[in-house]
């Protein structure tokens, strides 16, 4: 593949690790950011410290406070702006592009209010003779891992197969391998929603439950996620692939995942508002638990674990008590529910 112009739209610790990704693989990787400050932190000391501490990247990844100049001939555009402002930045980029680009993105969510998946939201802000069909990338990728080069494999999914195989070419090397997928349901249902049943793994750590609950969430966690995704069109496969069992594993067993760690700071009584402005990162999983719970009320699926962290986090409900009742609810065949 000869050298791509690829611009990085958001220069958190997720758009900064795979900005190196790019970088490492000989193409000319930009990263946007809003926030002057880190913009010339990352060009003068090659460093991102709020978001991946002390580390040095390569000095040839340049950051950029200007979109137009970003934009400036650039073969793609990599959305990893946390969802809340996908649809504002998807906006400026619609205002600026003038020429056709690959449009990818690395976000895990779902939009508030209306529900939708970060593609569809690409697909209405940006025109389809400005862009490709729109790549989703996701998959089990600590951005603190991705970040030291460690080995990592995810997924790359679209509706035109050789636009994900573009992406398949344009990140894959020796620590990081994408696998390509035509399921974009699926791929995007599972990355956003496993933040859920990540808050929830996390929670259920804090307040000292074992490993066999643990497993127990994971498990029922992708029970109902494929339930409801299934109901939007999504092929079951899917959620048994790295975009699905991968990521709730990484996430709903690691203290690297923020949705982990805010789960477990509930777990052992922190209040959600301390929890948010203590971590100083996107915790999708907070959002995400809102718009699925309402998506699955309007869909009538059921999804019990969604609607214990939706009643912890937005009802202020008793977590303990809140478990109790979901372990005590009508009783079920495990293959009537598993898809
Ligand atoms: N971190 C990870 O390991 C992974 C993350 N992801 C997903 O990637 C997405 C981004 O996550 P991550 O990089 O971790 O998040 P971070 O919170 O680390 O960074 C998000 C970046 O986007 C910036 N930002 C926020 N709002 C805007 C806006 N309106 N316009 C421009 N920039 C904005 C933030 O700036 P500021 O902080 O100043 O608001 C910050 O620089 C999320 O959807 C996440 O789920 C996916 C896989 C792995
Ligand atoms: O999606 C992720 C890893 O695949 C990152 O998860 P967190 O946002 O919970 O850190």
């Amino acid at each position: 593949m000869e050298k791509q112009k690829i611009a990085v739209l958001g220069a958190g610790s997720w758009g900064t690790g795979l900005a190196q990704v790019i970088n490492d693989n000989g193409h000319e990787a930009r990263l946007w950011s809003y926030n002057p400050e880190q913009v010339n932190e990352i060009n003068t000391k090659h460093t991102n410290s709020a978001y991946l501490g002390n580390q040095k990247f390569a000095e040839n990844i340049k950051a950029y406070s200007d979109l137009s100049e970003a934009l400036n001939g650039v073969d793609g555009v990599l959305f990893v702006v946390p969802t809340k402002a996908i649809r504002e930045v998807a906006k400026q980029v619609n205002e600026v592009i003038d020429h056709k680009v690959y449009v990818m993105h690395a976000s895990k969510g779902l939009e508030q209010g209306t529900h939708k998946r970060i593609s569809e939201i690409l697909e209405e802000e940006i025109p389809q003779e400005l862009r490709s069909d729109i790549i989703v990338v996701s998959g089990p990728s600590h951005a603190e891992e991705v970040a030291v080069r460690d080995l990592t494999l995810i997924t790359a999914a679209s509706n035109s197969e050789n636009d994900a195989k573009y992406v398949q070419r344009l990140l894959s090397n020796n620590y990081f391998r994408i696998y390509t997928n035509n399921d974009v349901v699926g791929v995007e249902t599972a990355g956003a929603l496993k933040n859920i049943i990540a808050v929830g793994a996390g929670a259920l750590h804090g307040l000292g439950y074992g490993d066999n609950a643990k497993a127990a969430i994971i498990t029922r966690g992708l029970a109902e996620i494929t339930r409801l995704g299934v109901a939007l069109g999504a092929d079951p496969l899917t959620y048994i692939g790295l975009s699905g069992v991968g990521d709730l594993i990484v996430t709903g067993t690691s203290p690297h995942s923020r949705n982990w760690r805010a789960g477990n700071a509930l777990g052992k009584g922190e209040k959600l508002k301390d929890i948010e402005s203590n971590m100083g990162m996107v915790i999708e999983g907070v959002s995400t638990t809102k718009a699925a719970y309402e998506l699955a009320n309007s869909l009538n699926i059921e999804m019990p674990i969604t609607e214990v962290i939706y009643n912890v986090l937005y009802n202020d409900a008793n977590l303990r008590e809140a478990i109790e009742n979901v372990m005590t609810r009508e009783f079920r065949s495990e293959n009537e529910y598993s898809i």
